[in-house]
């Protein structure tokens, strides 16, 4: 805390649990949660980094204030001479889009995953020591989701041992990438590989697109910035760019070569890793995507929760106080699902960490068998967790009223920032089609003895799942994970088994699947909640010390997952999973579990250690102060400069003249 009162100290006594072991649950180890805490305080504490008036610069200002940012956070990583996994908090903790996300996001990782060892060993020193600065082109003008649409063209010219990239239409222009508009040197850009007039699809290639001397694009090249997005500040501080070639010679070694590869005499070689590796990178940064997500959720829960607590409205009795606004039954159940969903999601990030390190390891040995299961996992749990994340900000600046509407709530902001997550690195109902693919072909194959293996194993039990009955009988029952977990296995099991029998009515499989997308992505999102309760409860069966920390994480489960239960009763009660009598009853213990939250409410927010300076809100302040903060605020806004507006004089005085002389 920054000194002074703390308005939440009462709030604070009410915990029954331990807060700093928490904090480490949170972080998921003693060594991260060290790392975190203090680069986060080092950044807050450096003036350097402030974001206070980021909503009100023009995008010029803005854009050149994320330069020096970024140049001066690459300055303290190599003065501290920080660690990669402290770089990489430091830029987290500096909140502020920028190229650097896509430099290091994506730009390395796609040549660490799709480069040969030599081309690793060529390029990605220059990138680590930010010598050339790169970015991920894929998307363009007429072509996101689709990928073998894009236009761009790579074609090899044996004469030269080059390839000769080009866009051949303005749908082929590059569009959208980040860091590409005004700052990247290079770019790995996504084009259709043609040799000898045959196309060999789509192919990942390192093409310089700046002079290194003076920053001026390469001859044949025609690159900008798309223009503003959504939102005050927000990701207008990303130069997410646009990109168009003219016949640009790249040497032959400058093609991303671990998938396939072109030799001298222009023929393509396949390696004998699968073809799905170009897309790679894309797996990756799903996967990180899901992190990110419990991280922007907490934050507005975090901001939401304060704010509930330091705000009072109606209930005086006797002069008293009155009600603080988190008492009410109807915040709870609006709140305190967000913030279970928030742990939920850590939960199942830290999970989805383990089984992206675990697949990669096998494909360097390999073995890429688990590669289907590592695309459903990313692809499905990156839509559904950034759906409700995008949708709970916005339910959180909701829970704090009008003031919640104000940018020095932070949550305007949050949410622009935050809500294209649900359209980049895949829209999400098209990752969630994918999914669906998978979910439909596992069905088909239940009868043929080969047995579905990962998030997909519980369809191996399908017999047992499609006569299951629930057995809840009183309330307390639902606080049996083992009832939970077959309660949603058996609904995910026959949403997807309802589909697979429609879907078999149809003469063309890929008309009925067009035709059934939205029950199949119902579908997908009971088997992906399935996966999020699942890998939540696994956790509680691991040794969590700390006085009350276990136990406060199960309310949360529970309330995660009675919450979904009664959001999506609809489901449980057409599949029979449930009867109208049990899904009452879990609403009942829904109620229950709000009550036990709520005394723990402030210390769980607590928990995710988030500095004033992340948190970047007035309503969210660690020490409840929100009143005069507020108010001194308003004076700091550019309009507030002077008392008498400009444009007085031009438009206000003639007006109000005009109607005093048609008065008279
Ligand atoms: C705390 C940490 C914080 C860190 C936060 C970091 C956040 C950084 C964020 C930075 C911000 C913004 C970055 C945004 C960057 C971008 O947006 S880059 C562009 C992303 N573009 C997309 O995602 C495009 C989406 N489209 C696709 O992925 C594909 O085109 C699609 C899969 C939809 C279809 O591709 P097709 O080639 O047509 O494939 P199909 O015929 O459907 O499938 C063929 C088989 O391939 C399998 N498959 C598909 N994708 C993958 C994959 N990625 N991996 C493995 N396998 C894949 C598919 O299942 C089929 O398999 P089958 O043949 O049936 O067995
Ligand atoms: C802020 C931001 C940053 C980005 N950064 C990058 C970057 O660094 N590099 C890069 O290459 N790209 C980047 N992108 C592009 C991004 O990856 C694409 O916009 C995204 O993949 C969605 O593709 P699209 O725009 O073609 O959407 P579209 O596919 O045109 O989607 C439009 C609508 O059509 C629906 N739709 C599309 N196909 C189907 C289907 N088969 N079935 C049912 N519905 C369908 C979608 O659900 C959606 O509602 C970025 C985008 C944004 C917004």
């Amino acid at each position: 805390m920054e000194g002074g009162v703390d308005y939440l100290a009462d709030e604070r006594k009410k915990a029954e649990f331990d807060v700093q072991q928490m904090k480490i649950v949170w972080a998921g180890s003693h060594h991260t949660f060290e790392i975190s805490d203090r680069i986060s305080k080092l950044v807050a504490n450096d003036p350097a980094f402030s974001k206070d008036e980021r909503t009100m610069l023009p995008r010029k200002e803005l854009f050149k204030n994320t330069l020096r940012k970024a140049s001066y956070a690459w300055k303290r990583i190599n003065d501290l001479h920080l660690s990669e996994e402290e770089a990489s908090q430091l830029r987290f903790y500096v909140d502020e889009p920028a190229f650097t996300d896509l430099h290091w996001g994506m730009f390395i990782p796609a040549i660490k995953g799709q480069g040969t060892d030599e081309q690793q060993k060529k390029w990605l020193p220059l990138a680590y020591k930010m010598q050339i600065i790169g970015c991920y082109a894929q998307t363009e003008l007429g072509h996101g989701s689709n990928v073998q649409g894009l236009e761009t063209t790579a074609t090899f010219d044996p004469q030269t041992d080059e390839f000769v990239i080009h866009s051949p239409t303005l749908t082929s222009s590059k569009w959208w990438p980040g860091g590409l508009g005004k700052v990247s040197t290079h770019g790995v850009v996504y084009a259709r590989l043609i040799t000898d007039g045959q196309e060999h699809g789509i192919h990942g290639f390192i093409v310089q697109l700046r002079r290194l001397e003076d920053h001026r694009p390469l001859p044949g090249i025609i690159i900008g910035d798309i223009g503003m997005k959504f939102g005050n500040g927000a990701y207008n501080t990303m130069d997410n760019g646009v990109l168009r070639f003219d016949h640009v010679r790249i040497p032959r070694d400058q093609m991303l070569m671990r998938v396939s590869q072109v030799t001298r005499d222009g023929k393509v070689v396949q390696s004998d890793v699968p073809r799905q590796l170009v897309y790679g990178t894309m797996v990756y940064v799903r996967q990180t995507i899901v992190q990110d997500a419990s991280c922007a959720l907490s934050r507005a829960v975090c901001i939401a929760t304060r704010y509930s607590a330091v705000r009072r409205q109606f209930g005086s009795h006797n002069g008293g106080p009155e009600t603080q606004v988190i008492d009410y039954k109807t915040q709870q159940s609006r709140l305190f699902p967000l913030l279970a969903s928030a742990y939920a999601f850590r939960f199942v990030g830290e999970w989805l960490k383990w089984l992206y390190t675990d697949v990669t390891q096998r494909l360097q040995a390999n073995d890429f068998s688990t590669l289907p299961e590592a695309h459903a996992c990313t692809a499905g749990l990156k839509s559904l967790t950034t759906s409700v994340t995008a949708d709970g900000i916005e339910e959180c600046r909701k829970l704090c009223g009008g003031h919640g509407y104000l940018c020095t709530s932070g949550l305007p902001e949050l949410f622009a920032v935050y809500v294209p997550a649900c359209t980049y690195e895949g829209d999400n109902i098209v990752l969630m089609l994918q999914v669906a693919r998978i979910l439909m072909k596992t069905v088909s194959q239940l009868g043929s003895g080969k047995l579905p293996v990962g998030t997909m194993a519980y369809m191996g039990r399908i017999e047992h799942l499609l006569q299951y009955r629930c057995n809840v009988q009183k309330a307390e029952d639902w606080l049996n994970p083992a009832i939970v977990l077959e309660a949603f296995e058996a609904r995910a099991a026959r949403m997807s088994v309802s589909c697979a029998k429609k879907l078999s009515k149809f003469a063309n499989p890929e008309e009925g699947f067009a035709e059934l997308s939205a029950d199949l992505v119902e579908a997908v999102v009971a088997h992906c909640q399935l996966i999020v309760v699942s890998k939540f409860i696994e956790k509680l069966q691991q040794d969590i010390p700390g006085k009350g920390v276990k136990q406060q994480l199960k309310v949360l489960c529970g309330v995660y997952y009675l919450f979904l239960l009664h959001k999506h009763q609809g489901d449980f009660l057409a599949t029979s999973c449930v009867t109208p009598k049990q899904a009452s009853l879990a609403n009942d213990q829904l109620r229950v579990l709000y009550s036990q939250v709520r005394p723990n409410a402030i210390a769980l927010v607590d928990a995710f250690n988030y500095t004033d300076h992340f948190l970047g809100s007035i309503l969210g302040r660690y020490d409840g102060n929100v009143y005069p903060k507020l108010y001194e605020a308003a004076w700091k806004d550019p309009l507030n400069d002077s008392v008498v507006p400009d444009g007085y004089h031009q438009y206000i005085r003639p007006l109000l003249k005009q109607q005093r002389s048609a008065k008279l």
